[in-house]
């Protein structure tokens, strides 16, 4: 069963090695771990809905718990202590696009606000219901989950927009063919939410992110429905996918969605190696983007990254051996750890295998074998939980992300990095670490993340939290980067929106909004404004 405050399958845990908690307590000081709400007690505080009884509609205190929240360090806290704030008045479950269709128009006619929900997986605030006199509908698309057409030839795919990562590879799979977009949260993120946050998955090196696979869809607007078609490529104007991509449900409920899709590859297999520094490592990343050795991902961790997470993963034993090694070999405590993929065809894959090892060795690191591969490969998709475990011990964690010309790559990380450190709280400090991970010619994307022992309270925990946030979302802003490279807008990243858009192009996704919604009930206050509309 799904947890109802944090992560994942309740029977999936990963719990911190003892010498885990050592290295966080000699870096951040020891944890304070925070009493959790109780679910019945979460459940009594629901109030009534708003909403009248419709066949489709769970307007249960549980169902609208458990859908009220998605998975950023705010939403977290709030489950966590149990101080929702807001709920959903229902949840409907529609089972195809006719049911969206009629759960819409009703919604529309309560005078209701509809907020689409994919896997819920949000970190940037996109599905909380907002404080309003209206009652709010969740539309959770989740019992849409299936293959409904699949087109080899042209190698396109159309499933229901609930469709999460596991259940499309796998009906995918049994036709020999893959989509290859694996996001962290992959698990429980859906391929409608995929579109409508604009996503990038970890193999984007070779698949390309979300706008790169989506072909298609079926849209069921306030003012009416629309199919998108699956046309490979047109200069009839702006491609009106762009404007689907990135939507955040707010022009309508994405019911379909047409992939294009890859056979399954020959060969796939992950790599690590270990270079001397990060000035080693971000060269090597350019030097990859730029000359194209047809990877699939590549992922550069910095020197705290890459202590960290060995710290993590390995035994003490494991990591002193592995050490001693790395520094025979030149790499000493600087030392940046370099995962990179490939996948396809075995030869094509092998030869450029060949020539990443060479680049690694060329900048003056060592390859290890495939064993640490291996062990990213099947951690990829646990690492979300081992946010429960650094919880039990007192310890919370956020991530921020941007993406910069490689120019900028140096200055925005310090940036980034300095500005979580100096709000980390009075005599407080933050273990901040960062990884390139996404990579194009121009530059990359910066992932960056920061872990901190709790305040006592929640409410102090929470402001401390937000104070790093805002202040690091400034200064990668201030350095030319995007609010997000892949979580999207949300609630939590509006107020950094403008830079990068302009007035002109809010002013023009203004008016997209209100022409797709003229009433202002589709996912209200999520990526713009109310108050600014035209
Ligand atoms: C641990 C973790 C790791 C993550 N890793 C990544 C990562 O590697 N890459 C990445 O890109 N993101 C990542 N994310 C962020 C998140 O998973 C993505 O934004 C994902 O695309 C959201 O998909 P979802 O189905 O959960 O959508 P939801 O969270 O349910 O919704 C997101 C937004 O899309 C809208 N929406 C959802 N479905 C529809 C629909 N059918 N029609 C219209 N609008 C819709 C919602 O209204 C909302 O505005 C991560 C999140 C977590 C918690």
């Amino acid at each position: 069963m799904r947890r109802w405050n944090g992560w994942g399958d309740e029977a999936t845990e990963f719990p911190l090695r003892a010498s885990a908690v050592r290295f966080l307590r000699h870096r951040i000081g020891k944890g304070r771990p925070l009493a959790d709400a109780d679910l019945n007690q979460v459940i009594e505080s629901v109030p009534r809905s708003r909403l009248p009884e419709h066949p489709l509609v769970d307007r249960s205190p549980e169902a609208r718990v458990r859908h009220a929240r998605g998975q950023s360090l705010g939403d977290w806290l709030a489950m966590r202590s149990g101080q929702f704030g807001v709920f959903p008045d229902g949840v409907a479950r529609p089972g195809d696009s006719d049911q969206v269709r009629q759960l819409l128009d009703w919604a529309l006619a309560q005078g209701a606000v509809v907020i689409p929900y994919g896997g819920g997986t949000s970190v940037a605030g996109h599905i909380n219901p907002p404080v309003d006199d209206r009652p709010v509908l969740t539309l959770s698309l989740g019992g849409m989950d299936r293959l409904l057409r699949l087109e080899p030839e042209n190698r396109l795919a159309r499933f229901g927009a609930g469709t999460p990562g596991p259940a499309l590879e796998a009906q995918l799979r049994e036709h020999g063919f893959r989509l290859g977009h694996y996001p962290q949260s992959w698990e429980l993120s859906t391929v409608g939410g995929w579109v409508a946050s604009r996503s990038s998955g970890q193999q984007s090196l070779l698949y390309g992110r979300i706008e790169q696979l989506f072909a298609g869809a079926r849209i069921e607007t306030p003012s009416g429905s629309w199919r998108l078609p699956t046309i490979p490529a047109s200069s009839a104007g702006p491609d009106a996918r762009e404007w689907v991509l990135g939507s955040e449900g707010r022009l309508g409920v994405i019911t379909e969605v047409d992939v294009r899709i890859s056979p399954l590859p020959e060969f796939e297999q992950f790599y690590v190696g270990f270079v001397p520094d990060w000035d080693q490592a971000r060269e090597l990343a350019r030097r990859l983007a730029q000359d194209r050795p047809s990877l699939s991902m590549a992922r550069f961790s910095n020197a705290e990254e890459t202590r960290t997470q060995l710290r993590l993963a390995a035994s003490p034993l494991a990591l002193s051996a592995l050490n001693r090694y790395l520094s025979l070999r030149g790499c000493g405590n600087g030392r940046c750890m370099v995962t990179f993929g490939a996948s396809g065809d075995t030869a094509f894959c092998r030869a450029a295998v060949k020539r990443a090892s060479a680049l690694v060795r060329a900048h003056g690191g060592v390859m290890v074998g495939k064993s640490l591969g291996k062990k990213w490969e099947h951690a990829r998709f646990r690492s979300p939980y081992l946010r429960h475990g650094l919880w039990e011990h007192g310890y919370a964690v956020d991530t921020l992300e941007t993406c910069v010309e490689w120019s900028r790559v140096d200055d925005t990380v310090s940036a980034m990095e300095n500005a979580i450190q100096a709000h980390a709280g009075e005599g407080e400090k933050a273990l901040v670490f960062t990884h390139l991970s996404h990579l194009y010619p121009q530059g990359s994307s910066i992932y960056t993340t920061y872990v901190f022992r709790c305040s006592p309270d929640y409410e102090q925990t929470r402001r401390r939290w937000w104070a790093m946030k805002e202040a690091a979302s400034d200064a990668l802003v201030a350095c030319g980067g995007t609010i997000s490279h892949q979580h999207g807008v949300g609630r939590d990243h509006r107020g950094w929106l403008s830079e990068e858009k302009g007035t002109q192009g809010l002013a023009a996704l203004r008016a997209l909004t209100a022409h797709f919604d003229p009433t202002g009930q589709l996912n209200p206050g999520c990526l713009v404004a109310e108050e600014d509309r035209p």
